[in-house]
Formats: structure tokens, sequence, C-alpha cells
């Protein structure tokens, strides 16, 4: 193996950078040109790269973003998009693609196989943790505990002015930032997905409503509901107004955003994200339409389709967790 291309793709996530390095390093040491294309695979698309060498991704592991920008690109969605990737790749003598990113990103990789021989490798990196084939991706632990600490802050100002809050929270259909912060945060509610039917809405809005307030009888202090994106109709607003209209309950909405996608990637992401872009390197020498993760603390490799196709819930422990919590307090 001669040449590897490498992209990070989809959202950005914190600790893309340290999977960088860790795959230029590994590359370096055999001897591999790593080339690293921009923008996801716009970049691909448009021939915009550079080489990656050791001077440059030498001081990069503690930085969030990514040094190779990310991006959606639509034109993968249709196949003259996907002809133009693997032509660029075929140009210049690619052995490997390292993509670095989400389930959308590795969909890419199997729009890819048809019409390119070399390897397809990806390395899980997204702070919604929706992939399968891997404990956690690359930015989750960062997300969460950037979010814990934000929570935390509002829960000050929640108390003093014996507020509800609505805080909206990332993961675009998956309930893991959402359960993991409540959790964390101590929430008295944690509205997602997993613990929510959507058809039902009405019911979790009546039995939201009670709990603030028989919470409000015995107690003067704040309560705040971590509400996942995309969950309720109107997002944190269309709920606000839901309690207001229904029972006059005012509340204050804070949606967390794009803080969660940024800021330096915590130890573990770091960990994470260097393990899996050695073993990235090691795998594209003989292994083709895999991602690398992590279960149960052991590496393992994986079919992209498995891991993008295959559902990964949030814990069920942690669920029980929270259920329990709700009962004692
Ligand atoms: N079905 C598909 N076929 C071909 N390419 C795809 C497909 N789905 C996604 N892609 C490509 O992968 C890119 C990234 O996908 P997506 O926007 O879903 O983010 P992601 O990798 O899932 O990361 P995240 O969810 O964290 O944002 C898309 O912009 C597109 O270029
Ligand atoms: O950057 P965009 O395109 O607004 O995407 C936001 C989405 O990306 C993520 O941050 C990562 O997938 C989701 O949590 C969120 O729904």
């Amino acid at each position: 193996m001669k040449r590897i291309a490498l992209i990070t793709s989809g959202g950005d996530a914190p600790g893309m950078n340290a999977a960088i390095r860790s795959i230029v390093l590994a590359c370096h040491e055999q001897d591999i040109q790593c080339l690293g294309f921009f923008h996801g695979y716009n970049g691909l698309m448009h021939d915009e790269f550079k080489e990656l060498t050791v001077d440059l991704v030498a001081p990069i592991i503690q930085f969030g973003g990514t040094i190779l920008k990310s991006a959606r690109c639509k034109e993968m969605h249709q196949n003259s998009g996907v002809e133009q990737v693997a032509s660029t790749l075929t140009r210049h003598s690619i052995d490997a693609l390292i993509v670095v990113g989400g389930d959308g990103s590795f969909r890419g990789m199997m729009a890819l196989q048809p019409y390119w021989q070399g390897h397809l490798i990806g390395i899980p990196a997204t702070i919604d943790n929706d992939l399968a084939c891997t404990d956690k991706t690359i930015g989750f632990a960062t997300a969460v505990s950037t979010a814990t600490h934000a929570i935390d802050k509002i829960r000050d100002t929640a108390n003093a002015f014996e507020r509800v809050f609505i805080v909206e929270v990332m993961g675009r259909h998956s309930g893991h930032i959402a359960f993991n912060v409540g959790l964390a945060t101590g929430a008295e509610a944690i509205l997602s997905f997993e613990n929510c039917d959507s058809k039902n809405l009405e019911q979790v809005q009546a039995d939201l409503i009670n709990q603030i307030q028989s919470q409000r009888q015995h107690n003067h202090s704040g309560f705040v509901i971590v509400l996942a994106e995309n969950l309720w109709p109107g997002g944190p607003h269309g709920l606000q107004a839901a309690l207001r209209e229904t029972a006059h309950i005012e509340s204050a909405v804070c949606v967390l955003g794009y803080i969660q996608r940024g800021g330096n990637p915590c130890p573990e992401d770091r960990i994470l994200a260097t393990e899996l872009g050695i073993e990235a390197v090691r795998a594209a020498k003989n292994r083709s339409g895999v991602m690398v993760g992590k279960v149960h603390g052991q590496i393992s490799i994986n079919c992209i389709i498995r891991a993008t196709e295959q559902s990964k819930p949030v814990d069920q422990a942690l669920r029980l967790a929270y259920n329990q919590i709700c009962q004692l307090t």
C-alpha cells in the first residue's frame, strides 16, 4: 500500500483532528503517503487536497473541528457525483480511502463501492453516537461533557428563579446525548424518542404537566426538561407554548445547538480517535467496506453496512436508571 486518501465528512466532531493526526503518523511510520481531501466528499469531487505531513498534524490533537474541513455533499446522492469521486481516487492512484464521519458518510462509501476498486475504511465520528458496532463514536463524550456543563449553569438560574427550563440538545433522531446529559445533570425530565411515543405526545404532555405541578407543591427549585431535537412539533418553543396554553406553566427555552459540536476534545475522545486512526491504517492494507470501532473496550472491525443499518438503541440500563430516579424524586 503506497497512498491513502482521507476525508472528514458530515457534522464535525471533537476528536476528528486527533484521528487525522493518528492516521498520518501511522502512515508515516509505514512509508505510506497520505493525501487529505477538503470539505468531505466535495474535495474528492473537485480535486481539492493537500499532502498531510507529520509536521502539519503534530500540534492538532487538542483542537476541535477538523483541519480538513467538513461538509455535506449533495452530489454524492447521484451516480454522476459518485463516479467523479471514483475518478479522482483512480487518477491519484489511491489504494485506500479512510472516511472519518457518521452514518451518512458511510453510506457514501457504500455508494462508492461499485465504482472504485480501492479499500474503503470508516472511522465513526459524530456527536450523535448513532452508529452501531462501536460503543461510542468520536465526539460523543465531548458533546455530553459540554452539554452537561452548560446545563449545570442553567440549573443555577433555574433554581434561583424557580423556573421551568426546556433545554434542547442535539442528536438528530437519537437520544444518546439526551439520556446521558439528562442523567448527568439530574434533569427532572428527559423527553426523547426512546421514552416518548411520538404518536401520543398529548399523553407525554399531560404526564409532564402533572410532574411539574406536583413538584411545585413540594419544593421550590427549578425544573429542567432535556428535550431531544426533532422530537416535539415546533421544537422547544412548541412545547413551551403547549405548557402555557394547557396549564399556564411559564418556561424558558435554551437551545444548546452547535456549542455541543465545538470545543477541545475530552481525553476519552482523543484516545479513542488515536486508537481508531492507527487501526484504520492497519485495516486498510487488506480489508475493505469496514468500519473500525471499539466494542467492550476491544477494537472491533465490522462491515459498514452493519454499522449503518443496525440500530443502536440507548443503553437499557441508562433508561432504567432514569425511570428509577424519577420515582425517587
Ligand atoms: N445514501 C447516500 N449515498 C451517497 N452518499 C451519501 C448518502 N448519505 C450521505 N451521503 C454523503 O455523506 C455526507 C454526510 O452525510 P450526513 O450529512 O448524513 O452526515 P453524517 O456522516 O451522518 O454525520 P452527522 O450525522 O454527524 O452529521 C452527505 O452530505 C453525502 O455527501
Ligand atoms: O450542521 P447541520 O447541517 O446543521 O446539522 C446539524 C445536525 O448535525 C449534528 O450536529 C451531527 O449529526 C446533529 O446532531 C444535528 O442534527
